[in-house]
């Protein structure tokens, strides 16, 4: 199902872009909090021997660029100075990233390129944080009694690709055994995240449309009873936008955080689809039917500040401080004790799990349907033909 759009690195990008990234300067006015992991993070990267793939150091340029200099600030390079115009893009996709988050994502990414960082983890190192094949889209990084997933594509504002559904089946599993006491999940770049990747479904011959709903339909079953049975405290910090399943799938988190530029849209009826993630019984639920019906039916785009209104958002929190305000409060929360925190989740869920598989088993059938459906296809057609953008 991957799709036939995804753009492909010429040859000559590939060798201009020479690993490791040692050309960068580096601005000293940006090393303060985190000044020895950046630099412990940029002699990792000097160590590696195998080159990590341009998709891998086009997000640590950009990394490097937000971290030093800030938002990005040189004009657009011309679209056949498209090695530099990669670049840029990029560093600008970072959007108004705080130096303070890219400095330290810029370090989670060398550490899940590393192996031999793993052992800086506070915790147990997940088998999650073992390095999977393609799996920089998804970063995973144990530390200080916290599991964070990170969504990990901020140049196609962290939409969901086929394999990164497993690879976050795969996370979740590896979290709920490793020794961390919860697990977050928020996005790198100025997105959440835009949601399933419409590109999923476009690449596929004709006599194969059925089999690969049904495998859609199978795959996001297990994606989303790995949330339903998952044990520990799941929080999600709302770094920007979230689009389609990752707002859905909120009702079945226990704290969600966000920014105050965050919004959430669930846009199934223009997308000819239908809810999914057990939204169709949380949000009712959490927010009663009236308000429910207006986001899941029609497809109303919330700010931050209505969906906490509506129950949906834990807290709202300023752009400005964000990052340090919730990181500082979860940091926190991992130090309870981890049983206790788990055995408290099981007691508020557990009433629910057999109705929440039973939803999910009907949304990922009727889903099935919908996939196949004329409405369906044209709304993803119009997609990638750039007709239609929410
Ligand atoms: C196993 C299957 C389970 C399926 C479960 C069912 C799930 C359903 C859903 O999640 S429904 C929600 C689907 N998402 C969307 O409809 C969002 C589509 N995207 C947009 O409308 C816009 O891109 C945007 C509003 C999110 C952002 O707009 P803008 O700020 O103008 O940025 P760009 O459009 O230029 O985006 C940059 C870059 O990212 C690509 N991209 C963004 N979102 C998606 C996406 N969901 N799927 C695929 N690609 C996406 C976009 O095409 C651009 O790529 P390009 O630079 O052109 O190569």
């Amino acid at each position: 199902m991957a799709g036939r759009l995804t753009r492909r690195w010429s040859p000559s990008l590939l060798q201009v872009l020479r690993f490791p990234v040692v050309q960068l300067h580096m601005s000293r006015t940006a090393m303060r909090a985190s000044e020895k992991d950046f630099e412990n993070a940029r002699n990792q990267l000097k160590l590696l021997t195998k080159d990590p793939g341009n998709e891998v150091k086009l997000k640590l340029y950009a990394l490097y660029k937000q971290a030093t200099e800030g938002p990005c600030n040189t004009p657009k390079p011309s679209m056949l100075d498209f090695i530099n115009k990669a670049k840029w893009d990029a560093w600008n996709a970072l959007g108004s990233l705080p130096k303070e988050t890219a400095r330290q994502n810029y370090v989670d990414l060398v550490s899940s390129l590393s192996p031999s960082s793993e052992s800086s983890s506070q915790v147990k190192p997940a088998a999650a944080n073992e390095k999977q094949p393609g799996s920089e889209n998804i970063i995973v990084t144990s530390q200080d009694g916290i599991t964070k997933i990170m969504f990990n594509r901020p140049t196609k504002k962290n939409a969901i690709t086929t394999s990164m559904y497993k690879e976050i089946i795969h996370a979740l599993k590896a979290a709920s055994t490793d020794n961390s006491a919860i697990t977050v999940f928020t996005g790198n770049g100025d997105y959440y995240s835009s949601g399933n990747d419409l590109t999923n479904f476009t690449d596929v011959p004709p006599n194969s449309i059925e089999e690969t709903a049904k495998n859609a339909s199978i795959l996001l079953r297990e994606f989303v009873d790995a949330f339903i049975d998952f044990p520990k405290p799941l929080v999600a910090v709302i770094n920007g936008p979230a689009v389609g399943i990752v707002v859905t799938l909120l009702g079945l988190f226990d704290v969600v955080y966000a920014s105050d530029k965050a919004t959430f849209h669930t846009p199934f009826s223009e997308l000819g689809q239908s809810p999914e993630g057990c939204a169709s019984y949380t949000f009712p639920k959490i927010m009663g039917p009236a308000k429910a019906a207006e986001m899941l039916i029609f497809g109303k785009k919330l700010t931050a500040g209505e969906a906490c209104a509506r129950g949906l958002v834990t807290e709202v929190f300023p752009e400005s401080t964000f990052q340090k305000e919730v990181w500082t409060r979860l940091k926190a929360y991992a130090k309870l004790p981890t049983n206790s925190l788990r055995i408290s989740k099981e007691l508020i869920r557990s009433n629910e799990k057999e109705k929440l598989h039973a939803v999910n088993a009907e949304e990922s059938t009727v889903l099935q349907g919908r996939w196949l459906s004329e409405e369906c296809m044209n709304a993803l057609m119009n997609f990638v033909s750039r007709k239609s953008k929410l």
